[in-house]
């Protein structure tokens, strides 16, 4: 009988199953929900903060005081404010950070991060000037990693307390990933965080999703915005309607996929962050339509809104694309631009009358003129 050979470095088999260390970067509400879920999945977790201070309290107390009060972290995650500690032997890492972060983030963490470990981006935007998605962006910043996104409706604080949700996980899907779907970072990753009460979908549209992320927080905003200032459930229900027609067209004019949009990091995200006062963009808002000044919400106190920031360079890449998108373009107007609260979207209802189905290719201008 031929004894087995020893598998010389060519032959080894690429690895399948879980990451079993990984590296959160971003030790706010959402980092610390993520590196829970990967704690409660059975990884080593490694949760990196810039602020030595919160650092130095999750590991004297074991819980993240600021950003996630009442809710104990296991042993199995190690906060640190050092990048070397936080990248130690990572297998795989999460990027948690806000959206307009996520460039310097990358610059820090490139030489921590070895070739070939794969990076999920969580962070919901567009990159302002550029109109680069975060996704090109982290590619560009951190070359030969496999770059992923994460999103879908996903409040920290519910997934931190272990109520059920699900989420897209998208990556690049190459030939060989296909062929050997186990080996693939998307379906190793899924594996890394999946529990009985967050249930990952695999997906290979970035784009779609990335899109959704960023444009579900300025529709928040939008309904916010009409909450606050005493308009009803059927408004609300006629802006989350056409926020999804304004994801899919800009999906699909960058390449992405209408099924995404339908899907959880499109109409499951929209529903829930335009559904709840929970949502820091429906909040912010609410606060503005009821009538509070810029620098009173949160009571002054700076809060992360990505919707604030998406809708300039959501309205700058759809100007350059030639996307209509005109509840994000309201949001736009009221929030960079002065333009009044009520007039804006008043005059979202005067616009020409068309088609639902967009083959009719209609446009009707009201009788009154309006
Ligand atoms: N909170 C939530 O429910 C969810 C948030 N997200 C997304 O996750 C991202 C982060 O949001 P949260 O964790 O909620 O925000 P957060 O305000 O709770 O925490 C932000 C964290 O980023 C850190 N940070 C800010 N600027 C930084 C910088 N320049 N360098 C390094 N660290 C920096 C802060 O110190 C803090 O630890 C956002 O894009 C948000 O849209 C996505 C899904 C759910
Ligand atoms: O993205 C989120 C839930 O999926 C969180 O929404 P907010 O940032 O509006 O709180």
């Amino acid at each position: 009988m031929t004894p087995p050979r020893s598998a010389s470095p060519a032959e080894t088999p690429p690895e399948t199953g879980s990451y079993r260390r990984i590296a959160v970067v971003g030790a706010g509400a959402w980092g610390t929900a993520l590196a829970l879920i990967a704690a409660k999945a059975g990884r080593s977790v490694r949760l990196w903060g810039r602020n030595e201070a919160d650092i130095a309290t999750i590991r004297n107390t074991g819980c993240n005081l600021r950003y996630m009060p009442g809710v104990d972290l296991p042993p199995d995650i190690r906060a640190t404010s050092a990048m070397a500690e936080a990248f130690e032997d990572a297998e795989a890492v999460l990027l948690v950070t806000p959206s307009v972060t996520l460039r310097d983030i990358c610059r820090q963490a490139a030489p921590h991060i070895a070739p070939s470990v794969p990076v999920v981006l969580c962070a919901k935007g567009i990159e302002t000037g550029s109109g680069k998605l975060l996704s090109e962006v982290a590619s560009e910043e951190l070359p030969d990693r496999p770059i992923g996104v994460l999103s879908g409706p996903t409040f920290a604080r519910e997934v931190a307390l272990n109520y059920p949700t699900a989420v897209t996980l998208a990556f690049p899907f190459a030939q060989a990933d296909r062929r050997a779907p186990h080996t693939a970072p998307a379906s190793r990753m899924a594996l890394s965080l999946g529990s009985e009460a967050f249930r990952p979908y695999i997906s290979d549209d970035l784009v779609g999703v990335e899109v959704a992320g960023a444009v579900k927080n300025v529709i928040a905003i939008a309904c916010g915005m009409m909450t606050g200032a005493g308009y009803a459930e059927n408004t609300r229900a006629a802006l989350i309607t056409w926020g999804i027609a304004e994801m899919m067209s800009l999906a699909e004019a960058l390449g992405g996929r209408r099924e995404t949009i339908a899907g959880l990091s499109g109409i499951g995200d929209l529903t829930l962050t335009c559904s709840s006062a929970t949502s820091r963009n429906m909040h912010f808002g609410m606060q503005l339509g009821a009538g509070i000044a810029r620098e009173d919400v949160f009571h002054g106190s700076p809060t992360v809104v990505e919707g604030d920031v998406a809708a300039i360079s959501v309205i700058d890449l759809a100007n350059r694309i030639g996307v209509e998108m005109p509840v994000s373009r309201a949001v736009h107007d009221i929030l960079h631009r002065g333009a009044d609260l009520r007039d804006t979207f008043a005059a979202l209802w005067s616009r020409p009358i068309t088609g639902e189905n967009r083959s009719l290719n209609l446009a009707l201008t009201h009788p009154t003129g309006a």
